[in-house]
């Protein structure tokens, strides 16, 4: 079976949100979302095909078109290349110029629609763009500590580079913790830090830029009105968190954990697998050691969580160095 290739356009608007469009009657996969292009013609290049299907499809005239990402995927009827562009600059006004419906939406809200299954992993990439840089993310809980070492540990880590906190308490802070604890957020957002919550309540109050639940959060039909993010242990958990507008999903254990000492493992082939087929960008939990940290990105990790391994450290200023040495160099 030769292979088809085919061009397709993200266009983004100055909002972030991407324009999408539903596959008419009477051709492969109706009813299924894509990205709008088509198939390159013969002796025609993608991006003149981009250009050239765009205008067809949406009435508008593409200027400077980036390459993003190309991509092997074999249907049942047949195997396509697809070019995916990013498309930023046009002129006229997108719309479905053979009666397609076409619809403008962030990237987090385009799993909620039924999709071609080849367009999950650019799903993915789009949102993994978003991520805190370096995705490394502590997840830390301050009743792990006494306040005032949590408090240094946590200064440690964001002077050591540190752009990603969860901060996870299971229950409702005592008093003195609760006093302190919104202001730790507030600084550590002030130096450039997300900090996501991870508490049973939403804490309106608490500076963040977002929240992260866990899957039973999620199943209970929590859903917060700002940036959230879900820890997945498994397929079906994934594809809720994408429904339901996650931007990352926590997918654990990777690798077993003193933490969790009677669950599972996963192992780096069950998170490839999984990670081929969601629309959410993984971080892998469990069992993270600098040294492991390749064969998690490897295994199609966007980024990587830990708890213990730089909470617990004897330096955790070191122990977050270290981490994101992989990013940094
Ligand atoms: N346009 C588009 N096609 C995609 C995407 N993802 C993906 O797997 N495909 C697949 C679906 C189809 O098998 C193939 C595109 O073929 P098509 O039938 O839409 O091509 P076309 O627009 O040139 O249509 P036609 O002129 O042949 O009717 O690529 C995507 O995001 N956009
Ligand atoms: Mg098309």
């Amino acid at each position: 079976m030769p292979t088809v290739p085919v061009a397709s356009g993200i266009i983004e608007d100055a909002s972030g949100r991407v324009l999408i469009s539903l596959r008419p009657e009477g051709k492969p996969w109706p009813g299924f979302w894509e990205f709008p292009g088509g198939k390159v013609d013969p002796g025609e290049t993608p991006e003149a095909a981009l250009i050239r299907e765009l205008w067809e499809e949406l009435g508008i005239t593409v200027t400077a078109p980036a390459p993003f990402r190309v991509l092997d995927y074999t249907y049942p009827e047949r195997t396509v290349r697809l070019h995916f562009y990013r498309v930023r600059h046009w002129t006229g006004s997108a719309h479905g110029r053979e009666g397609q419906e076409v619809r403008w939406l962030y990237p987090w809200e385009i799993p909620a629609l039924e999709c071609l299954p080849a367009n999950l992993r650019m799903t993915a990439a789009l949102l993994a763009e978003a991520l805190p840089q370096p995705p490394l993310c502590l997840i830390a809980d301050p009743g792990k500590l006494p306040l005032p070492d949590f408090r240094k540990a946590l200064e440690g880590a964001v002077g050591a580079g540190l752009r990603w906190l969860v901060l996870r308490c299971k229950t409702l802070p005592d008093a003195p913790a609760a006093a302190v604890l919104p202001a730790l957020c507030a600084e550590a957002r002030t130096r450039g830090v997300q900090v996501y919550l991870n508490h049973p309540d939403p804490l309106p109050d608490w500076p963040r830029s977002g929240r992260h639940l866990t899957q039973a959060q999620m199943d209970a039909g929590v859903r917060p009105g700002e940036a959230f993010g879900v820890s997945c242990h498994d397929a079906e958990g994934l594809r809720r968190a994408a429904r339901a507008g996650a931007r990352y999903a926590f997918l654990s254990p990777l690798f077993p954990t003193r933490s969790h000492p009677g669950a599972e493992a996963l192992g780096t082939q069950a998170f490839a697998a999984m990670a081929a087929e969601t629309s959410l960008p993984l971080i892998a939990l469990g069992g993270m050691t600098t040294r492991r940290l390749p064969e998690a990105l490897a295994a199609g990790a966007r980024g990587v969580a830990v708890l213990s391994g730089i909470l617990e450290a004897e330096e955790p200023a070191a122990a977050t160095h270290a981490f994101l040495q992989h990013w940094n160099g």
